[in-house]
């Protein structure tokens, strides 16, 4: 059943000490970054998304990236197992938080490791990326969770940035959008725009036209704008300093059964 309910999770104290891999360490302020957490939120309930917060991990430095904790199709929860051991614990809130919204729910186990910010789901073809947090264990259990319900799981190599989807994401109509020079294997995708900027490659569809976008990329907002779409930006600066960016903020939920 469609539904519009969006996870998300508040900064914990400790965010500063987020994981850098393949960025400069820079000072974070926590305060901004809670300030903008809330925008955030803000502009998915002002698109009509139900926001459900999970419980806060204040001992987890990256929980705020809630996008990488579990990967969604249709109604089964696919929990994740991070490639970076410190973010393993992050997982428990989530698992009951997707418990409790009437999900199915499945774990990666070891030895698969799998980060959420390397799937991109397209209808039904998930991508997912093989890099630094997803292994091809992982890979081979996102093919065995899901394609039983009708995915179509298709690999992609991600070597130059964190998660494939810190490379690519994609339009509502399925159009690939990608910043080139953060890409391994941009002709995997059969329909790709290219945009100007590094965090251009990050929208999340909010419904209709309109795109959630970072506020870092206004060349790539005047591209899409001439499109037809309707750029939405936020500032998520605080985050992009460890390499978050506007995906990895939140999970939506669209096809609930509850
Ligand atoms: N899906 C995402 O883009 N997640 C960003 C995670 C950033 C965090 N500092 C990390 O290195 O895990």
């Amino acid at each position: 059943m469609p539904s519009k309910k969006a996870l998300v999770r508040r900064p914990a104290p400790c965010l500063a000490e987020g994981l850098v891999t393949h960025v400069e360490r820079e000072e974070v302020d926590v305060d901004r970054a809670v300030r903008q957490w809330e925008a955030y939120t803000e502009a998915l309930r002002a698109h009509g998304w139900e926001t459900v917060e999970v419980d806060p991990a204040d001992d987890c430095p990256d929980s705020v990236f809630v996008e990488d904790t579990v990967v969604m199709f249709r109604n089964v929860a696919l929990i994740a197992r991070s490639g970076a051991e410190s973010r393993r614990a992050e997982t428990l809130g989530v698992e009951e938080a997707v418990a409790s919204l009437g999900c199915s729910v499945n774990w990666v186990w070891e030895p698969g490791t799998l980060d959420g910010g390397d799937v991109l789901k397209i209808g039904d073809t998930v991508y997912v990326g093989r890099g630094g947090r997803t292994n091809a264990a992982g890979v081979q259990q996102v093919r065995a969770a899901f394609e039983p319900l009708g995915a179509r799981v298709v690999a992609v190599p991600v070597a130059k940035v964190l998660h494939l989807k810190s490379a690519v994401t994609a339009l509502p109509d399925g159009t690939v959008v990608g910043h080139i020079p953060h890409m391994d294997a941009p002709s995997l995708f059969p329909r790709f725009l290219p945009v100007p900027e590094p965090s251009g490659a990050h929208v999340v569809c909010l419904g209709g036209d309109k795109l959630l976008m970072a506020a870092s990329a206004p060349k790539t907002a005047e591209l899409f704008a001439d499109l037809g779409y309707e750029p939405v930006p936020v500032d998520v600066g605080e985050f992009e300093k460890l390499e978050g960016c506007v995906t990895c903020l939140s999970v939506r939920l669209r096809d609930l059964y509850a």
